[in-house]
């Protein structure tokens, strides 16, 4: 897999782990934490046994994917088949690949108790058990899910928590599940990573889209995540963005799963540059290459921030996070700054000439790849044609400007989205618990949890 060298997470979590240890894991985002679970857990596979052995347990389903094929990658020369079962993809399917036996299921809660009802997925021989973003899944109110699950697990297993964020309400978990856990937390100054930079831009609701929209010609980003308060919020703005011909993707939990698996391998792929997403992409998902996290709606409490902002600046890489603040949510601001340990600059809306220089200048390099390539030879002869009539200096401005995207063509109109409230930031953490009637079937879907103190018009 090309990795060299253990990072600190894996170093310090991998021998306890092969010990038998018990493991409460916290290390920023993008440290490799799966490895640090997912090695030792391969090591402790028997290859030759056709019952599951190893369970991981995470809060969305294109994590419980990714966890899954992460395990493959690390298990390939052991055979190890690590399988994924999530809530929306045909539960036939799921029922087929079962049957070939993985040692390991990677999975969201609700479809992994769906299976174990059936009695297509048996869990008495599982001796390991991980909880990725374990915190995530106290917030989503998935605990009597859990808590049923781990029913199903012989006693004598292993239990394992990992997340780059651990409030104090996890401690409950582990009086429940775990035995004497060792806590293995990489000490950092802050609980962000220092390689991104983070700013934010103090606005009006209205000006967000506008600001949006300049920032993203200066700042050119390779591979954007912007995150939204709401699906609403999410389909406007990917549907604006869309129409003003950025290649940008809407992802969120009203979307039927082959959409959704759409969209990410779109993202991952390249065909999309810009994913506007709710908090379902704000944990554990490892893209590589993000280069800038736009929040666009404030998260909703500081851990959701630091999760959303660590999609970038992963395996050693840099990354920028911007986050739109408008002023009655000033003291969430101060409320994530004092959590993550770190002060977060101030950046000046960017003006609209500076935008649209940054624009100007993106259509003189396309030009000029395009001249580059020198295959333009069906537009010789209309070019003599031009150059007899007109001023040539004219002629290549005229082009530029028709090829420049210009701002009375961006006008798009968004639903206002109210800020936060200066209430909700307190009963954080505690967020209502799922309908019990959804969780068979809607199990792994964030977009159910809802606060304490939002209204409901502001699921995500
Ligand atoms: N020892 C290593 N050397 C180099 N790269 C590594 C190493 N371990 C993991 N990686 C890579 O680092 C990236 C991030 O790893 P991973 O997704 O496990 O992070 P994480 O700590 O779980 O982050 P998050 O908190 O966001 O879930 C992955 O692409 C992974 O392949
Ligand atoms: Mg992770």
């Amino acid at each position: 897999m090309g990795f060299t060298t253990a990072s600190p997470i894996q170093a310090q979590a991998i021998p306890l782990v092969r010990r038998g240890q018990d493991v409460i894991g916290q290390a920023q985002t993008g440290t490799g934490k799966t490895a640090a679970f997912g090695i030792p857990l391969i090591e402790k596979i028997d290859s030759t046994k056709r019952n599951p052995q190893g369970l991981v347990i995470a809060p969305t389903r294109e994590l419980a994917v990714q966890v899954a094929n992460e395990l493959n990658n690390i298990g390939k020369y052991k055979h190890i088949h690590a399988m994924a079962v999530y809530g929306g993809e045909d539960i036939g399917r799921q029922i087929r690949g079962l049957k070939k036996h993985p040692q390991i299921i990677t999975a969201t809660p609700g479809r992994l108790l769906d299976h174990i009802n059936r009695k297509t997925i048996h869990l008495d021989q599982v001796h390991t058990v991980i909880l990725d973003e374990a915190d995530e899944m106290l917030n989503m109110g998935f605990i009597d899910d859990i808590k049923k699950i781990l029913n199903q697990v012989p006693t004598e297993r292993q239990t394992l928590l990992f997340s780059a964020t651990m409030p104090p309400a996890i401690r409950n978990l582990a009086d429940q599940f775990m035995k004497n856990p060792d806590e293995v937390k990489i000490k950092a100054k802050t609980l962000t990573v220092d390689r991104i930079d983070q700013h934010f831009v103090e606005l009006k609701e209205r000006q967000k889209f506008e600001v949006f929209l300049r920032l993203i010609d200066i700042q050119s980003p390779e591979r954007a995540i912007v995150f939204g308060r709401t699906k609403r919020r999410v389909d406007e703005l990917a549907s604006g963005l869309r129409r003003l011909g950025y290649k940008a993707r809407g992802l969120h939990g009203d979307l039927t799963q082959a959409k959704r698996d759409q969209v990410m391998d779109d993202f991952k792929n390249h065909r999309v540059a810009i994913l506007v997403a709710t908090d379902v992409a704000a944990r554990g998902l490892d893209i590589s290459d993000v280069s800038h996290v736009y929040n666009f709606d404030m998260p909703q409490d500081p851990e959701s921030y630091v999760h959303r902002i660590g999609r970038t600046g992963r395996a050693g890489k840099r990354g920028e996070a911007i986050t739109f603040v408008i002023t009655s949510e000033k003291q969430h601001l101060f409320m994530i700054e004092k959590t993550i340990k770190k002060k977060i600059e101030r950046m000046p809306i960017p003006s609209q000439e500076d935008a649209a220089d940054a624009r100007r200048q993106e259509t003189t390099e396309e030009l000029l790849k395009v001249l580059n390539r020198g295959t333009n030879s069906n537009y010789r002869e209309l070019a003599e044609k031009l150059l007899e009539e007109h001023d040539a200096v004219d002629i290549i401005a005229a082009a530029l400007k028709q090829l420049t995207n210009e701002p009375e063509l961006r006008k798009v109109k968004l639903t206002d989205e109210k800020p936060l409230q200066s209430k909700s930031f307190q009963g954080r953490r505690r967020r209502a618990p799922r309908h019990p009637r959804q969780q068979h079937h809607k199990g792994g879907r964030p977009q159910q949890r809802r606060h304490h103190s939002q209204p409901r018009a502001k699921k995500q």
